[in-house]
C-alpha cells in the first residue's frame, strides 16, 4: 500500500545541512498497522510527512496504492492526498468551532454539499464514539477526546491510509489504551493501513503487525513484529523488554534468550537443566503478549566459559529460540556453534 524508495530529506538552514531521511526503503502492506519506531531526532517525522508530502523529498520515491506521488500535480495531487489521512500529537482542533464543526471542515474544502456534508459527520462522530459531545467546543473535551476528534477530521475523505504522528504521546496510559482500540478497530473495521511514528514501545506492543527501527535517518531494523523479535540483538526486543544490567559471577556466561509463539510454551529452562544436569540462574526476565502472541527475554546465567557452553546454546537454539551470549568481553569467536 504504502511503497518507500530510496528515500531522502536533507533540511537547510542557516548554512547547515541536516539529513533528516537518508536513503530510507520501506514497504507497508495493505490493512497492516507499521509502526516506526526511534528516539528523537532520528528522522521519524520527516519521513512521515514525506508519505503524504508535507514534505517534498530530495530524492527516492514514494507510492501510495501504487501511484507515485512526486509524479503528481494539481487537482491528481490533492485528491491523492484526500486518501491520506493524518493525526498528530497535539490534535490541532479549531478552537473556535463544534466538534461537528471541526469534523465538517476538511468535508468543507473538499465541497460536500451541506446535507451530505451533515449525515457524515454524524457517521464519523458515530465511528470514533462522539455522538453526545458534536456540538461540544474543543476546551470543553478531554484529551482522548480531543484525539478522537483528530481521527474522526482524519477520516472525512474515506482514506486508505492513516498516517499517525506520535498520536498517543501526550494521553495517559488509559487513554492511550482507548485510542490504539480505536485505531485498531478501525484498522480492521474499515481496512485501514495505518503508518505510525513513535517513541513509545507501548504502541509497538499493542497495534503494530510490524515495525521499524530508525536511527540518524536510516532504518536499522524493520518488519513483522514478531519476527524481529526473534532476531538476537534486535533494539526493538531490548526495548520492549529492558532488563538490568547484569554482573556475572566470574567462570560464568550470561545468555539473554528471546522466545515468540510457540517456543514461549515450552520449559526450555527446566528441559535444558535436566538435559545437561546444570544449574539454571535467571538473571532477569520478561513475558508479555504481542500481537496476540507469547514474547519475552530471558537473561539467564550457565556455569563455565562459552566453550563449556557450547551444546547447551546449541540446544536452545534447537528449541526455536533466538540466543545471544552477553557476557561482558565475550567475542563471537569465542562461541564454536554461532548459529
Ligand atoms: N524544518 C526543519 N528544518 C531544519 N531541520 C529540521 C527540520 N525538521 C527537522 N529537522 C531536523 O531533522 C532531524 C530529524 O527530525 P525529525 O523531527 O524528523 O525527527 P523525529 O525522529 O521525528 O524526532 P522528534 O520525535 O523529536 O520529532 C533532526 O535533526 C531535526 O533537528
Amino acid at each position: 500500500m504504502i511503497q518507500i524508495e530510496k528515500l531522502r530529506k536533507v533540511y537547510r538552514a542557516r548554512g547547515r545541512e541536516v539529513t533528516a531521511v537518508d536513503g530510507v526503503d520501506l514497504t507497508v502492506a495493505e490493512g497492516e498497522v507499521f509502526g516506526v519506531l526511534g528516539r528523537s531526532g532520528a528522522g521519524k517525522s520527516t519521513l512521515l510527512r514525506c508519505v503524504n508530502l508535507l514534505e517534498r523529498p530530495d530524492a527516492g520515491r514514494v507510492r501510495v496504492g501504487g501511484r507515485d506521488l512526486l509524479a503528481l500535480r494539481g487537482p491528481a495531487l490533492r485528491r491523492a492526498r484526500q486518501g491520506i489521512g493524518m493525526i498528530h500529537q497535539h490534535f490541532g482542533l479549531l478552537g473556535s468551532r463544534t466538534v461537528a464543526g471541526n469534523v465538517a471542515f476538511p468535508l468543507e474544502v473538499m465541497g460536500v454539499p451541506r446535507a451530505e456534508r451533515a449525515a457524515r459527520v454524524d457517521e464519523l462522530l458515530e465511528l470514533v464514539g462522539l455522538t453526545e459531545h458534536a456540538r461540544a467546543h474543543p476546551a470543553r473535551i478531554s484529551g482522548g477526546q480531543k484525539q478522537r476528534v483528530g481521527i474522526a477530521r482524519a477520516l472525512a475523505g474515506r482514506p486508505k491510509v492513516l498516517l499517525s504522528d506520535e498520536a498517543t504521546s501526550a494521553l495517559d496510559p488509559a487513554t492511550t489504551a482507548s485510542i490504539l482500540e480505536l485505531l485498531r478497530d478501525l484498522n480492521r473495521r474499515l481496512g485501514l493501513t495505518i503508518l505510525l511514528i513513535t517513541h513509545e514501545m507501548e504502541v509497538v506492543k499493542r497495534i503494530c503487525d510490524s515495525a521499524a527501527v530508525m536511527r540518524d535517518g536510516r532504518i536499522i531494523e524493520s518488519g513483522p513484529v514478531t519476527g524481529l523479535l526473534a532476531r538476537p540483538g534486535s533494539e526493538l526486543t531490548q526495548g520492549l523488554f529492558p532488563l538490568p544490567p547484569a554482573v556475572p559471577r566470574a567462570g560464568s556466561t550470561v545468555v539473554e534468550v528471546t522466545f515468540a509463539g510457540g517456543a514461549a510454551d515450552r520449559p526450555f529452562v527446566s528441559a535444558l537443566a535436566r538435559r545437561f544436569s546444570v544449574d539454571v540462574t535467571i538473571l532477569g526476565g520478561a513475558v508479555e503478549t504481542v500481537g496476540g502472541e507469547r514474547v519475552g527475554r530471558l537473561r539467564l546465567e550457565l556455569p563455565g566459559g562459552p566453550s563449556a557452553n557450547t551444546a547447551r546454546l546449541a540446544f536452545l537454539r534447537e528449541s526455536g529460540l533466538a540466543v545471544e551470549v552477553t557476557t561482558p568481553g565475550w567475542a563471537p569467536a569465542d562461541e564454536e556453534d554461532p548459529r
